[in-house]
């Protein structure tokens, strides 16, 4: 909807109304078309502003509308039309102006906005590009480069860079529909030939091939495969060299390529389930709705390497006041001087400042004494971990949160430790810690709701998108990676190269495959956990070197590391390096030899293996794992995992995480391929698929939002 109502005697204020974000739907639509018909029919109305309600201005189209038959007047002529007219049109941006949004306020005649408003052309990660004029006003507007950047990253700018760019006309702090309204009066009668941004030529560039060339290899590079950033360099380039007219035509045929794609469906259902996840619920029955956060002002670390020290920053960044206690001299030395530059760093980039008191640093744990929450951080030893527990249960206050980051270690194990097991959770964080957007909020079987509910809030406040999962080894990320990880190692197994998977993975959109990936992250650590499991045994020879626990085992990273060949940081891995901390990955004459004795070895006959079996082989185990998570309750939804996969392992964000993904792909073909590799592999029982993945083909293969409702049901059964 849309309130039209005449205010000052002569300006017509249309208001748009559709909380929260005021999104453009067909009804605002219509009630912005019939209003501006009545403001300009009105003698009595000499300028039109157009505002939004509680501080929104717009958020754009309303993409729920988009999988839906189109209805209402459509948003390329309804903004011609208010270009187009003979009154001054004055935009009053607060909040946001986005996408749609910020398309509606280029076809104004004047644009003012308030300092803190945020504005942007975000269609691009959506998979679309601004299709309502916006690749051809901005260039016009505020020149090609810049329009180039921001429709290409769909990046939100403040006013204050809005202002420098030339989108906006002028900002205030004040209230800014009544400066807007005294604008409007200000301007009653001016000429608007000069107003009109479709009327204008973009500005000139001397070398318009060679721009577009770079922009066009720029955006190939970071696409990943993703195809709308590379149609908006297309339109952009139409706004260049073609008549107005000629480029919204051009804008309309590359929409039409993305609309529909499956790209867009992924990064339109990625939109909803990053927000989704934020409505978390346990299999216990606490709920984000009904479950209290406690206030955390003062925090702890315990334990200060490389993970303790990115939490500390985070926490610092996001406020709070930090304990960061390091037991070991040399290691708080260290930290004493790592932390503050991480931080210094931090604030140039965000352009924050940063109270460097904040943090203060100490040997003992005693100093957490009046903390209200504790992030434990030390080494991956469950002796180790048990320890600091019980000194945390005797030191802190009985209301104090006890978080731990391990990244698979039972949390249930370390809540027994403590004299209030309802007040411990994991919080497991991503390295680096203060850079990498997700949180796996874990509960175990006593955490109280308000505990899940206060390190999910606390996860929100340092910029974390914070995942509920239920406590099992390896969570739900590590979980699912570790079954991927033993596809790629078969695969080796079975004749492939390190290159030949990463290349696929790649291919598919991971910035990174799973070798290389591997000597980045460093092979000792997971070296150290199957040591600490009794799995990385390499004097078993014959068939049982490759036999744990009556499954199929690969020993090849264990090899690797007896070897010495940690990856970047000893210069050799499952790649070779030009020195230890080295990060080019180069092919190795080594390990291709290392490979051939070992197949020899175990009488493994290479054969050869195309991309479309590493593709299957890694994600669909992968997301076999993710069906029994669901079926076990570990995660509440598929938008859990979805979110854990893009914003913590690289799953590209434009095929909509690995679940949303299946669903693309067909459960179906999902179900069958995984049979067939089981047929082939019986001896890995993680291809067999899942329960739950069987009862939804069983289901008819309901869309990826009606799995809860199965999954619901077949709890309800038990
Ligand atoms: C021809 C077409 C051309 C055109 O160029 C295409 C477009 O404009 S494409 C559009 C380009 N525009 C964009 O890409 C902007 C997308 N929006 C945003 O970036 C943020 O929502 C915004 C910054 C506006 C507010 O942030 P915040 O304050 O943290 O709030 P929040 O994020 O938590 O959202 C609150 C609720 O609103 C919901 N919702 C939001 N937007 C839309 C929408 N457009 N539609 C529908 N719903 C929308 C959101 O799902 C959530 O629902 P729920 O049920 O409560 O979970």
């Amino acid at each position: 909807m849309a309130q039209y109502r005449r205010v000052s005697g002569s300006v017509g204020l249309i208001t748009l109304q559709n909380p929260p974000v005021n999104a453009l739907s067909a009804s605002v639509r219509q009630g912005i078309v019939d209003s501006v018909k009545r403001a300009l029919g009105d003698q009595k109305v000499k300028s039109v502003v157009i505002c939004g309600q509680n501080g929104v201005f717009c958020g754009g189209a309303d993409i729920r509308e988009f999988g839906r038959q189109m209805s209402g007047p459509p948003l390329v002529p309804m903004i011609h039309d208010i270009e187009a007219a003979n009154k001054p049109v004055v935009a009053a941006i607060e909040g946001s102006a986005l996408g749609g949004g910020l398309e509606l306020a280029l076809g104004c005649h004047y644009r003012i906005s308030h300092s803190k408003a945020k504005l942007g052309l975000p269609e691009v990660t959506l998979g679309l590009l601004p299709a309502a004029g916006g690749t051809q006003r901005l260039p016009r507007l505020i020149g090609v480069p810049a329009a180039l950047n921001l429709i290409t990253t769909g990046r939100h700018v403040t006013a204050a860079e809005a202002l420098q760019l030339g989108i906006l006309d002028h900002v205030t702090e004040h209230n800014t529909v009544d400066v807007a309204v005294k604008f409007a009066l200000s301007v009653t009668g001016e000429s608007l030939d000069g107003r009109r941004i479709s009327s204008f030529s973009c500005a000139p560039l001397s070398d318009l091939d060679s721009l577009f060339e770079e922009a066009m290899l720029k955006v190939r590079g970071a696409a990943r495969g993703a195809i709308a950033p590379v149609a908006c360099v297309q339109a952009v380039r139409a706004a260049a060299t073609l008549p107005y007219a000629q480029g919204m035509e051009r804008e309309k045929e590359l929409m039409a390529t993305l609309f529909h794609s499956g790209q867009a469906r992924a990064l339109q259902y990625f939109f909803f389930a990053q927000r989704a996840v934020g409505r978390w619920s346990t299999p216990s029955g606490a709920r984000w709705d009904t479950s209290q956060p406690r206030p955390v002002r003062k925090a702890a670390v315990i334990g200060l390497g490389t993970m303790g020290r990115g939490i500390t920053v985070a926490l610092a960044q996001a406020g709070l006041s930090v304990v960061a206690v390091e037991t070991h001299a040399k290691q708080l030395m260290e930290a004493k001087k790592a932390v503050p530059s991480m931080l210094k760093r931090g604030a140039v980039r965000g352009g924050t400042t940063i109270e460097p008191d904040s943090i203060t640093y100490s040997e003992t744990v005693q100093a957490v004494a009046d903390v209200d929450l504790v992030i434990e951080a030390v080494f991956e030893d469950m002796a180790l971990k048990e320890k600091v527990f019980q000194q945390l249960s005797i030191v802190c206050k009985p209301d104090t949160l006890l978080c731990t980051n391990t990244s698979s270690l039972d949390v249930d194990h370390l809540a027994s430790q403590t004299r209030h097991p309802e007040l411990v959770v994991g919080m497991h964080f991503f390295a680096p810690a203060h850079v990498m957007k997700l949180l796996e909020v874990v509960y175990g079987r006593r955490s109280s709701p308000a505990a899940v509910a206060t390190a999910m809030q606390l996860g929100k406040k340092m910029g974390k998108v914070s995942v509920a999962v239920g406590n099992c080894r390896g969570f739900a990320g590590n979980r699912m990676l570790k079954r991927y990880l033993e596809q790629a190692f078969f695969l080796l197994e079975e004749g492939a190269t390190p290159e030949l998977v990463d290349r696929a993975l790649e291919e598919f959109g991971f910035p990174m495959g799973v070798f290389r990936m591997s000597d980045l992250s460093g092979l000792d650590v997971g070296w150290r956990v199957r040591k600490a499991d009794g799995l990385a045994d390499t004097s078993l020879t014959g068939t049982s070197a490759r036999v744990r626990q009556g499954c199929r085992y690969s020993p090849l990273g264990d090899l690797l590391c007896e070897h010495g060949r940690f990856g970047q940081k000893t210069g050799r891995g499952w790649y070779q390096y030009d020195k230890p901390g080295g990060r080019v990955a180069k092919s190795d004459p080594w390990l291709h030899n290392f490979l051939d004795e070992y197949r020899a070895r175990h009488g493994l006959v290479p054969r050869c293996i195309d991309q479309q079996e590493v593709l299957e082989r890694c994600l669909f185990v992968l997301i076999n794992e993710g069906f029994q998570i669901l079926e076990e309750g570990i995660a509440a939804g598929p938008e859990d995992i979805d979110a854990i996969y893009v914003f913590g392992y690289g799953w590209p964000r434009h095929r909509g995480g690995p679940m949303f993904y299946a669903d693309m792909v067909g459960l179906e073909r999902v179900v069958e391929r995984l049979e067939r590799y089981h047929q082939a592999h019986p001896n890995v029982p993680y291809l067999q698929p899942s329960g739950l993945l069987r009862r939804l083909v069983a289901n008819g293969s309901p869309p990826i939002h009606k799995w809860r409702n199965v999954i619901k049901n077949r709890n309800s059964q038990l």
